[in-house]
């Protein structure tokens, strides 16, 4: 979409695209009456104005204000060529986050700290009456600096795009439709809606499950599968306590919780978040870091380091985490010189 150097309603300039979805665009601009960058979602009007996804958005988007897990509502109106949303800026999402990480894997800690938090966001759309159908690490974002606190960092929960009520407005839940079509994304769908089943509650949580073991794992047994009935069959093939080995125990109890529950059931939220709890105090994680603000603190050391040592000197440490034929998580280490390092992110982009 192109966009004239005006800026919108006089109040905000287009700064750069900064994600591209099946139904808009999103940019970062400049609020000149806020004074900072914000996000502008952006869908073209179509003629018949059948696709409505980002006017769907907006409403769910407005019914989740105040809670901490939901982007920050600023604006929203339309002119001739498109509907807009104007809302909070946030930072990377956790599927490009993950790309950057050595392996594509995110730590225990990391992994957990993300897990309670998208379960709590998840439950929240829940809570209003809406299933998401749409779980994956790219619809979820990390906010900054929270009040000036670099430690309160939050996972904010993205694109209510394809999100569809499972409760009436007054209160009473609706019940399945038959032969619905595919919703989602095929990397991270259950299996129900591999078999175009209405999805519910659960399916959102299994697809926040293969997001976690994706997340420790560094890929899904069908990461590199592209066709959804070829997906669907290695997701039925997996459909057991397989996918989780060499896992904390926990993991299996999230899943045999999520198999017990049928269409109309509500998870057990809380449960849920404790199974992952458990992890942390087991592990003694306390208030640890995510990975990418030990990178971000390892590259500003090794800077440093690197202006006084010499070559030999200028090194990181990577660690790969490997499961032993006893189910138990080893991290190995591997020593990579920074100059490779980055050659080998170069590569990858
Ligand atoms: N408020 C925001 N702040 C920062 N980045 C954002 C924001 N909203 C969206 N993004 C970025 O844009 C990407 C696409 O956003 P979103 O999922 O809402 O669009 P979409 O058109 O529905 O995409 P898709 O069809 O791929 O799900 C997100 O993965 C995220 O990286």
């Amino acid at each position: 979409m192109e966009f004239s150097s005006q800026p919108l309603n006089d109040r905000w300039c287009f700064l750069k695209r900064i994600g591209k979805g099946s139904f808009g665009e999103i940019y970062s601009a400049y609020d000149m009456v806020l004074q900072e960058n914000v996000a502008i979602k952006i869908e073209p009007i179509s003629k018949d104005e059948k696709r409505l996804s980002l006017l769907l958005e907006i409403s769910i988007l407005k019914k989740l204000q105040g809670c901490p897990y939901a982007t920050q509502f600023i604006h929203c109106g339309k002119n001739l060529h498109y509907r807009f949303l104007i809302m909070e800026l946030l930072g990377k999402n956790l599927s490009q986050l993950l790309k950057e990480q050595t392996f594509h894997q995110f730590s225990l800690l990391t992994t957990i700290k993300l897990g309670i938090q998208m379960i709590s966001a998840i439950e929240y759309v829940h809570k209003i009456g809406f299933v998401h159908r749409d779980i994956k690490p790219s619809n979820f974002a990390i906010r900054k600096n929270v009040q000036n606190q670099p430690d309160k960092e939050l996972c904010c929960i993205l694109d209510f795009g394809l999100a569809k009520r499972f409760l009436e407005k007054d209160g009473k839940y609706r019940p399945p439709r038959l032969g619905v079509g595919f919703r989602g994304t095929a990397r991270y769908a259950s299996l129900s809606a591999h078999q175009k089943q209405d999805l519910s509650r659960k399916d959102d949580l299994i697809s926040l499950y293969y997001s976690l073991i994706e997340f420790l794992k560094g890929s899904l047994p069908w990461s590199h599968l592209k066709d959804r009935d070829e997906i669907m069959k290695l997701k039925i093939r997996y459909n057991n306590l397989e996918l989780c080995q060499g896992l904390p125990p926990e993991f299996t109890q999230f899943f045999l919780h999520l198999q017990s529950l049928g269409y109309s059931d509500e998870p057990n939220y809380k449960y849920l978040r404790s199974l992952l709890r458990n992890i942390s105090v087991r592990e003694g994680f306390g208030n640890g870091k995510y990975d990418w603000e030990i990178q971000e603190e390892q590259m500003m050391s090794i800077h440093t380091d690197s202006k006084e040592t010499s070559d030999s000197g200028n090194q990181i440490k990577i660690y790969k985490m490997e499961t032993d034929s006893n189910g138990q998580i080893n991290l190995k280490e591997f020593v990579t010189s920074f100059k490779n390092e980055k050659e080998r992110k170069k590569k990858e982009k």
